[in-house]
């Protein structure tokens, strides 16, 4: 990939295409097959970089993987890890990283863990914390809270944790760790996260407690449980289809459709806000695929209006502000995002990257210390913007500058490989100009 991409103003997008298989899942199935006893088989996989680093962390931790068609894995778990011979190398990936600590922290084993530059740069004592509690050793090669740690898994016991932030990531970690611990864990969520870890651990055989508490969930497990290899076949994933059903509002006269998306409510915060905006977003074909809902969306070139976006709905589109940003970009009025501080602690600061990259196209934003606020109107572009290693920074500006009056251009765009390898030839597929 070449060290700068470049989106220039595009006349009407127009074609059906697939969305790429979900991440969250993909990560899910190389792990839980991982630890499973007997083969697991994927169909659907997202074959990004992230994924492809959990698929190697878990044959070092003593699987084996094989790829045996396009999208299509077979994984035969040794039902339980051993200590691998090298660093566990997560690259971009927090899901990775977080969710294989988790996992491991039950297993008699030593393991070292470790990232890029944006991985390196992010909050691990959220995961760490409650399994140190569980009984699991951690130690910090270089800075506190940081990758590389060095691990040391064994005899657990559960826990009852309550978790302060709504995120997937720490109950899933947390739920691994509990299913090889001693006793009972639960885990309480202030607002509900995505249940993807609950729903593959009943596909794998465990029996996992879900009951509601306040707004979020508590959801309990019993250790010892092995879990059981399966099928698994993973959805279009939501957050991927954001970017070309953007394209698709934004850029006059077009038409996009996006086949196979994932329709889980936990997932489908961004559909609802546009849809409130104004968007002509319609959804056809609603079938279930994988053990989740999922279905066909048209997004038709409109012209959107700002709204409030309900602080509640963050956790059910964490990773869609950027993309919502860029398409307020070009709605009437004032689009305010609150209560998204967890965007501070992505691959990167995507709040002040997003303030920053579209400010200098033009657009104006305020920035809050939990959130930001964009004023849409004409788009300038004309700029090449940062992204800090961050893949949906890059591809939201790219789909800005579809749009907008000059080119836009995002530096270091391969990061786009982690979760949206087919990216740049899907949209260009569409009649959008990226070069
Ligand atoms: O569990 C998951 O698959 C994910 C959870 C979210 O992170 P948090 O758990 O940190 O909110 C999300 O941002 C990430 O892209 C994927
Ligand atoms: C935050 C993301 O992923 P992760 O936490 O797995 O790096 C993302 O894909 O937007």
């Amino acid at each position: 990939m070449p060290s700068q991409l470049t989106a220039h103003r595009s006349s009407a997008l127009a074609g059906k295409v697939r969305a790429p298989g979900d991440k969250s899942m993909s990560h899910r199935s190389m792990i839980f097959g991982g630890m499973a006893v007997g083969v697991t088989t994927v169909e659907g996989l997202l074959e990004g970089d992230d994924v492809l680093a959990s698929a190697r962390a878990v044959e070092a931790f003593g699987a084996k993987v094989e790829r045996t068609g396009e999208g299509e894995w077979r994984i035969e778990g040794a039902g339980g890890f051993k200590t691998p011979l090298s660093v566990i190398d997560c690259g971009n990936a927090g899901t990775g990283v977080r969710l294989l600590m988790g996992a491991a922290a039950g297993y008699p084993l030593t393991a070292t863990f470790d990232g890029d530059a944006s991985l390196r740069k992010r909050p691990m004592k959220r995961v760490t914390g409650p399994l140190a509690d569980m009984g699991a050793r951690f130690g910090w090669l270089a800075a506190e809270d940081r990758v590389p740690v060095a691990l040391t898994g064994g005899t657990l016991t559960g826990i009852d944790y309550v978790q302060t932030v709504a995120s997937a990531q720490i109950k899933s970690a947390i739920l691994l760790a509990g299913l090889n611990a001693e006793g009972v864990t639960t885990v309480t969520e202030p607002e509900k996260s995505r249940d993807h870890t609950e729903r593959m651990l009943r596909a794998f055989g465990a029996e996992v407690v879900v009951e509601e508490q306040g707004e979020g969930w508590k959801i309990t497990l019993k250790g010892g449980q092995p879990l059981k290899a399966t099928h698994v076949a993973v959805p279009g994933d939501p957050s991927s289809a954001a970017f070309p059903l953007a394209a698709g509002l934004i850029v006059p006269g077009s038409e996009v459709t996006v086949e196979g998306v994932m329709l889980n409510s936990l997932r489908t915060g961004l559909f609802d806000t546009w849809i409130e905006m104004g968007a002509d977003l319609t959804i056809d074909n609603r079938r279930e695929a994988g053990g989740e809902d999922v279905g066909d969306i048209t997004a038709r070139y409109s012209q959107l209006k700002g709204v409030v976006v309900p602080e509640e709905r963050a956790a059910s589109m964490i990773d869609e502000y950027p993309i919502l940003a860029a398409t307020a970009a070009f709605a009437d009025g004032v689009t305010v995002m609150r209560g998204v501080g967890e965007m501070r602690v992505k691959e990167s600061d995507r709040i002040s990257l997003m303030v920053e990259g579209l400010r200098a196209c033009g657009v104006q934003v305020e920035e809050e210390p939990e959130g930001f606020l964009v004023t849409g109107g004409p788009v300038q572009g004309g700029a090449t913007v940062a992204t800090a290693h961050d893949h949906r920074i890059a591809m939201s500006h790219l789909i800005l500058g579809l749009a907008a009056e000059q080119p836009v251009s995002v530096l270091d765009p391969e990061m786009i490989a982690t979760s949206f390898p087919g990216f740049v030839d899907m949209i260009n597929g569409l009649g959008g100009e990226i070069d």
